[in-house]
């Protein structure tokens, strides 16, 4: 699916947003851990969240949609022979479910797409390994067979490519019988995703105890079932606060997640230092482009996935803007620095790129067809380019799927003319 974008001469919008991927790939997984009934709702439906569910229900643990909520029971019978999972384009799942896998005493082969076969879970494996679980894996990605059950109560992680390793880990520990200790051998990055699993882990009744070298959980603690509204995406928020950015109108976040454990969710605060006016109206967060936005230089570390929607929005500064410590952005989906950077040059952007930083010099992008590199956010940062600049396409428009499947109609809703054109 190919999709050319047509700016909207004036947005003005409010915008309800499905809720956030990332709170419930957590909530999902110590749903199921937990020794009571959870009831979750606003679970966003998208293809990561459904791998995760097909996923978990492979090792017999209990999903069931009533209405609108996602009950998840605890599980009855744990499995006996070898199961097989499938864990798709989800870096999330992929490693979180590995840990849940090394629970198992039975044999779990976890296999994935082409793109995440190529993705890092090296550190992971080496640390599940030094808790005594068996790894079987041609080069250290996936596909692997895991094999449990953990016996040890100490390992030392890397999480400086990413911080799923370190997340992974601590949502196992409360089933560990002796608890976990886990070092930490170098700089963490995505700093506020760690933070985000402790708050649900205490929110669920699991102490987290940290230092500045390690995360220690006791023995003997359990999760506890939890009813639970998840609130928007931030992420996906941060598509529609670039459109009023670039585009100079107005638009309203619903039910803006103001006291988020999500990183992203200060990605706000970005805009405004670029120009942007930003107004709390009861619940919802209004945020009104300037006529000329300005560069700025920001540390992303703790705001990953909005790095693409920052760098979209500062190819329209009359500045120059610099995104620094996001060296981790290579593991993604895409290489997210030098993909990006590749990207925008083809609109006429130019951008430096190094091994932690993206600058991007703002002005007056051309026409360009963007591919994806079967990057979701890819997809949808780069089609912001089509508010401002005729003849923005991206191809392979369909990958949005992965978080947002609904978000080329979300985008005509708030005025912007997305035509679906046939592939070459
Ligand atoms: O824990 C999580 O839910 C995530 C952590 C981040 O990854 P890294 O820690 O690999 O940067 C983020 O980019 C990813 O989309 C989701
Ligand atoms: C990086 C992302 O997800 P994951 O690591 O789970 O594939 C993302 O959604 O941008």
């Amino acid at each position: 699916m190919k999709v050319a974008i047509r700016g909207a001469s004036q947005i003005d919008a409010r915008v309800v947003l499905p809720g956030s991927k990332y709170i419930a790939n957590r909530l999902l997984l110590m749903c199921a851990l937990a020794e009571s009934e959870s009831r979750l709702t606003n679970v966003v439906n998208n293809h990561d969240i459904q791998t995760s569910i097909e996923g978990l229900r492979q090792l017999g643990y209990q999903f069931e949609q009533q209405s609108a909520e996602l009950v998840i029971k605890p599980r009855v019978q744990q499995p006996d022979m070898k199961v097989k999972l499938y864990t798709a384009h989800s870096g999330t799942f992929s490693r979180f479910v590995s840990a849940i896998a090394a629970l198992e005493s039975v044999p779990v082969e976890i296999d994935c797409s082409a793109k995440m076969a190529t993705r890092p879970m090296l550190e992971l494996f080496a640390g599940l390994i030094e808790l005594g679980v068996k790894i079987d894996s041609p080069n250290n990605c996936l596909p692997a067979t895991i094999t449990g059950p953990v016996i040890g109560e100490t390992c030392a992680i890397d999480a400086s490519r990413s911080s799923q390793y370190l997340s992974a880990l601590m949502i196992i520990a409360p089933r560990l019988p002796q608890g976990l200790t886990i070092q930490l051998d170098n700089q963490v990055v995505s700093g506020a995703y760690v933070e985000m699993t402790t708050r649900f882990m205490q929110m669920m009744g699991v102490q987290v105890d940290q230092s500045a070298h390690a995360i220690k959980i006791l023995p003997g603690q359990k999760y506890h079932g939890i009813d639970f509204q998840i609130p928007g995406d931030a992420v996906s928020a941060s598509y529609f606060m670039g459109a009023a950015a670039i585009s100079g109108g107005r638009v309203t976040i619903a039910d803006f997640d103001f006291d988020s454990v999500q990183g992203e969710a200060r990605f706000y605060q970005v805009l405004e230092q670029m120009g942007v006016t930003v107004t709390r109206l009861g619940n919802d967060l209004l945020i009104s482009g300037p006529q000329q936005l300005k560069g700025i230089e920001v540390d992303m570390g703790d705001m990953p996935d909005a790095v693409q929607t920052l760098a979209a929005v500062a190819c329209y500064t009359d500045g120059v803007t610099k995104i620094t410590n996001i060296a981790h952005l290579a593991y993604k989906e895409s290489n997210r620095i030098e993909d990006t950077a590749h990207e925008l040059r083809k609109a006429g952007v130019r951008v430096d790129s190094g091994k932690d930083y993206l600058t991007i010099y703002g002005g007056s992008p051309h026409a360009a067809t963007f591919e994806t590199h079967e990057d979701h956010r890819m997809a949808m940062s780069l089609a912001l380019l089509g508010i401002k600049t005729p003849g923005i396409q991206i191809n392979n428009a369909q990958v949005v799927e992965k978080s947002f499947p609904e978000y080329w109609q979300y985008l005509t809703a708030i005025g912007i003319d997305v035509n679906t054109l046939v592939d070459d």
